[in-house]
């Protein structure tokens, strides 16, 4: 079995992937979009990509592209505690604090905002695709006066120093990963599961007052628990938006089927987007 992932070696997606998958053959993708094209085209079985962080909120790029560009399902989620690490090429640790650039994901730099505003404030701030491919470009350019965010194994990797350990602005960070695949059996782990959860994608009839407190009507007087509800653009005009809605339990016999088909009536489309396990490496 083959399993995509947002490369290259040492991202925090590689981490969750060896926790997932440790004896399936492992294929990074630069891109998050490339991991997901993959699994659609049928290049891999299935792909593992970042979905939200605890201090960022959402990974945009990955949501949007599971509403408006293929038709996969979550199978299994992963949550893995994030920390941050500033590294720098070891020939640079003795004048660390010249570093003209900082390099990551623009989800790592979010969440090491604070730091990097106290410690670092002349240096500018570029974009990877993510923090392993920072901590590689650091590995190819041993000239430049440069550091990068990211973490350990990546440090290991590419035979980088770390100059400062976990400079995210809070310490309770964890990312949630998923599982996507073409069909929606859900993954299952022999190391058991803490709890089940289903996300659908609602959107709302137009010119319709009260449609959003409808739909969750439909969830609350049948006692099903949100944990998570989120708006998205539909990107089709100002105003216009679709709807997360991460619930606290596996799809039922009768409960939430007909919570849904209640939205369906109203006029809501509804995206069912997986039922799955939720695991955690802590
Ligand atoms: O760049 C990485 O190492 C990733 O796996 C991506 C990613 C993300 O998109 O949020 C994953 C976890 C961290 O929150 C930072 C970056």
């Amino acid at each position: 079995m083959r399993i995509g992932f947002l490369g290259p070696m040492a991202t925090f997606t590689d981490m969750a992937v060896k926790h997932l998958f440790p004896l399936q053959e492992h294929v990074p993708f630069m891109t998050i979009p490339e991991c997901i094209e993959a699994v659609h085209f049928e290049k891999v079985d299935y792909a593992v990509v970042p979905l939200e962080n605890t201090l960022e909120g959402s990974v945009h790029l990955t949501v949007d592209y599971l509403f408006h560009e293929v038709e996969l399902k979550i199978i299994a989620e992963l949550t893995v505690p994030i920390q941050q690490h500033l590294m720098v090429h070891p020939d640079h640790v003795e004048n660390s604090m010249e570093v003209e650039k900082i390099l990551s994901h623009s989800h790592a730099t979010a969440q090491c905002h604070q730091y990097l505003h106290r410690h670092y404030r002349g240096a500018s701030i570029e974009y990877t695709t993510s923090t392993a491919a920072a901590a590689k470009y650091l590995k190819e350019h041993p000239e430049m006066k440069i550091a990068a965010i990211a973490n350990e194994l990546a440090a290991d990797t590419y035979g980088l120093s770390i100059i400062q350990h976990g400079i995210q602005d809070f310490d309770r960070n964890h990312t949630r990963f998923v599982v996507l695949s073409r069909t929606k059996k859900p993954l299952e782990l022999e190391s058991g599961f803490s709890n089940e959860k289903t996300t659908l994608m609602v959107t709302l009839p137009s010119n319709h007052s009260g449609a959003l407190h409808q739909v969750l009507s439909a969830l609350a007087w049948r006692k099903i628990n949100l944990s998570k509800i989120e708006s998205r653009p539909l990107k089709t005009g100002l105003g216009d938006y679709f709807f997360i809605l991460d619930i606290e339990q596996a799809m039922d016999e009768v409960l939430l089927p007909n919570a849904i088909k209640e939205m369906e009536a109203l006029g809501c489309g509804v995206k069912l987007l997986g039922s799955y396990p939720v695991y955690s490496t802590e």
